[in-house]
């Protein structure tokens, strides 16, 4: 486990513990620290495509969009035609996420999901498993006859991404496949809203059974929200989802307004708290927020500027460290927010995976917050029940910062984790 971003390190954090067992790639649960993740299983196929383009097939732009086969066959097959397809790539928001928390955590992860039984050379599995890392532990996948999901990445030269999606046999995923031993030793369980429109397939009652084990052994559950139609389509679903499992709730703004009626990112954030614990909310070239709660008697005032907007002085709190609602004796609601890092890459080709970047540092640091429970279970870091090793604000400095790292490697899935120096910048923007 990798020290969650860069800093002055206040606590002793144990990078490499020598293990006395051989090196495994599988994931031992009473060994390894780990994150699980649920995912409709999906390769990317990357295109430059027209705003006219996407008019003549009636796509909505900006969206993930579900299609029916022969439309997506007609689709890739023009693209093919028009040489402009630039590359396959593995996708899947929650296969993004945990294969760049891997990167970051140079650690394990586990994913659930199809895979097809038999991989040919250049079909969409194999794309997909060439461009996993190694770290992601994939012996609980499912096989099926067929393929993988496809989801063909148009890119339009505003560099706006639209999805349309074939699902091929991505829905398949069977509850018997949900391994409950592998989900009750996870410091996570991560998950999109997703699977939810897919309505009457297998891969509903998998993901049911999935929350409710990760519930049932005390697991934080995370979930990422997807797109915003999606949750337009199925927000009472959706919220009921939050409402019985979901600790941590991850949107960009659009969805926050589907979700809340609120489109201020900070009264959609005070909304959504309600039902869940901690919400992370990207709002593109205007940064990211992250809002939780905490208990009164361990709140940390900031000694950043303080900030009014739709609530007044909002991040007075954000050196505090995230906790469960129900584990504060005197719950406080706390907000932080910063801006893009550097204020942005130059410029921008492409914003496919910046959020899905800035929850995999969340949940880098959630994991690190458990490891570091378990070596140094006395240390004072673990005198309350906390979610997270760091304050709110160092979480959103280092979800900033994989977001800007996904911008500027042009790609939702991290090649190579943070620079091991940031030469671009003070040593100042890690410290408090
Ligand atoms: N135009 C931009 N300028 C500067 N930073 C940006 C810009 N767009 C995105 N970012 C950075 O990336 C983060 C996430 O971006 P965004 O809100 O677009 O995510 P998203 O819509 O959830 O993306 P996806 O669903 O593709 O993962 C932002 O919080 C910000 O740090
Ligand atoms: O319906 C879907 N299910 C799962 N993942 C999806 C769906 N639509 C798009 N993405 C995934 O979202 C990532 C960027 O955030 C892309 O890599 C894409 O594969």
């Amino acid at each position: 486990m990798k020290f969650p971003g860069l800093r002055k390190i206040k606590h002793y954090f144990p990078v490499s513990q020598p293990k006395p067992q051989l090196p495994s790639l599988d994931v031992r649960p009473a060994l390894d620290t780990y994150i699980v993740g649920l995912d409709q299983t999906i390769v990317d196929v990357v295109a430059s495509v027209s705003d006219e383009f996407l008019a003549k097939y009636d796509i909505p732009k900006g969206l993930s969009n579900l299609v029916e086969h022969d439309k997506a066959n007609r689709i890739y097959h023009e693209l093919v035609v028009n040489n402009a397809i630039s590359d396959h790539f593995a996708g899947g928001t929650i296969g993004n996420t945990i294969h760049n928390y891997s990167v970051l955590a140079d650690d394990k992860s586990v994913l659930l999901g199809v895979m097809s039984a038999n991989i040919a050379l250049g079909s969409p599995a194999y794309h997909y498993v060439c461009h996993t890392s190694s770290k992601v532990d994939m012996n609980h996948l499912q096989g099926v006859a067929g393929d993988i999901g496809r989801g063909i990445t148009m890119i339009t030269p505003d560099g706006e991404r639209t999805f349309v999606i074939d699902p091929s046999d991505m829905d398949q995923l069977a509850p018997d496949y949900i391994p409950t031993p592998i989900i009750a030793g996870a410091a996570a369980f991560v998950v999109s809203a997703y699977p939810l429109r897919a309505t009457g397939q297998p891969i509903q009652q998998a993901m049911l059974k999935a929350l409710a084990d990760a519930k049932a052994h005390q697991v934080p559950v995370v979930m990422s929200l997807g797109t915003r139609h999606l949750v337009e389509e199925n927000r009472a679903q959706i919220l009921q989802t939050i409402h019985d499992y979901v600790n941590v709730l991850a949107m960009n703004e659009q969805e926050a307004e589907a979700l809340t009626g609120f489109r201020d990112p900070l009264l959609a954030a005070e909304a959504a708290l309600e039902i869940t614990d901690m919400v992370l909310i990207t709002a593109g070239a205007e940064g990211l927020y992250l809002c939780g709660y905490t208990d009164e008697r361990t709140k940390r005032e900031s000694s950043n500027p303080i900030k009014s907007a739709s609530l007044a002085d909002f991040n007075r709190f954000e050196f505090s460290r995230p906790m469960l609602r129900r584990h504060c004796q005197q719950p406080l609601k706390v907000y932080s927010h910063i801006d893009p890092y550097l204020g942005g890459p130059e410029r921008i080709k492409n914003t496919n995976g910046a959020g899905d970047g800035a929850l995999s540092a969340i949940l880098h640091d959630m994991a690190a917050n458990s490891y570091h429970k378990q070596v140094q279970p006395l240390s004072s870091k673990h005198e309350l029940p906390y979610l997270a090793y760091s304050s709110f604000a160092q979480l959103c400095k280092y979800a900033n910062r994989v977001s800007y790292e996904i911008l500027v490697q042009n790609a939702p899935r991290l090649s190579k984790g943070l620079p091991e120096r940031e030469d671009s910048l003070e040593e100042a923007y890690w410290e408090r």
